[in-house]
């Protein structure tokens, strides 16, 4: 049995801002496209299509030699159905030791895919994004509109946002 298993609200405590991941996932990334000299070995994600339900599973490995972490992510995600209690999108972490390959650490995935991936979103932005930009248009409502809502929100500024749901916010 691993040592810690973390849940949903455990994850969301030590994960209260987005932006506390932006220097880890900004030296990943660096390392990533380092190819070889980085030390990253990530396989493409493998996905197993669940056809009668219309789901999907992730398998998500790698490993990171610069921070000697050897991890999986397990993702299911499926169609988002109206009014269900069930996120679209559930997913676990697994930890291991990378010494001896004992499984150290169970998390919940789903704070931790809300928050990556729009903490990977904002670098790019934080690169790419023209001078002039004053609006922040957000396609659907979801969970990741929301959290890239706050991480954006956090690291730019701008006079507007608009989300699908035909809203507005004026932030200045
Ligand atoms: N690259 C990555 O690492 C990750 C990518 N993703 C992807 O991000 C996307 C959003 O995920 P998540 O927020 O968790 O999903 P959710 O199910 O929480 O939200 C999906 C949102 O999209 C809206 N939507 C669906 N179809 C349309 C459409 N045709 N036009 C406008 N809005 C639409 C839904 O509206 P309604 O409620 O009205 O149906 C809902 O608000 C997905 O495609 C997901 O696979 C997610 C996690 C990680
Ligand atoms: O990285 C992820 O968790 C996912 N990408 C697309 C669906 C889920």
């Amino acid at each position: 049995m691993p040592r810690v298993i973390l849940k949903q609200d455990e994850v969301e405590k030590y994960l209260h801002r987005a932006s506390l991941l932006l220097p880890a996932l900004e030296a990943a990334l660096g390392n990533f496209s380092a190819g070889a000299a980085g030390g990253v070995v990530q396989p493409v994600r493998a996905v197993v299509p669940v056809r009668p339900h219309g789901g999907y599973l992730g398998v998500m490995p790698a490993y990171s030699a610069a921070d000697d972490a050897l991890t999986t992510k397990l993702v299911t995600f499926y169609e988002h159905k109206k009014d269900s209690s069930v996120p679209s999108h559930q997913a676990t972490v697994l930890l291991f030791d990378p010494t001896n390959g004992s499984l150290k650490a169970v998390l919940d995935g789903s704070v931790i895919t809300a928050k990556r991936t729009a903490a990977v979103s904002a670098i790019a932005t934080k690169l790419l994004m023209p001078a002039f930009a004053e609006v922040l248009c957000i396609l659907g409502a979801g969970v990741q509109a929301y959290s890239h809502y706050e991480i954006f929100m956090e690291l730019f500024t701008f006079k507007e946002v608009m989300d699908t749901t035909g809203h507005i916010h004026f932030c200045l």
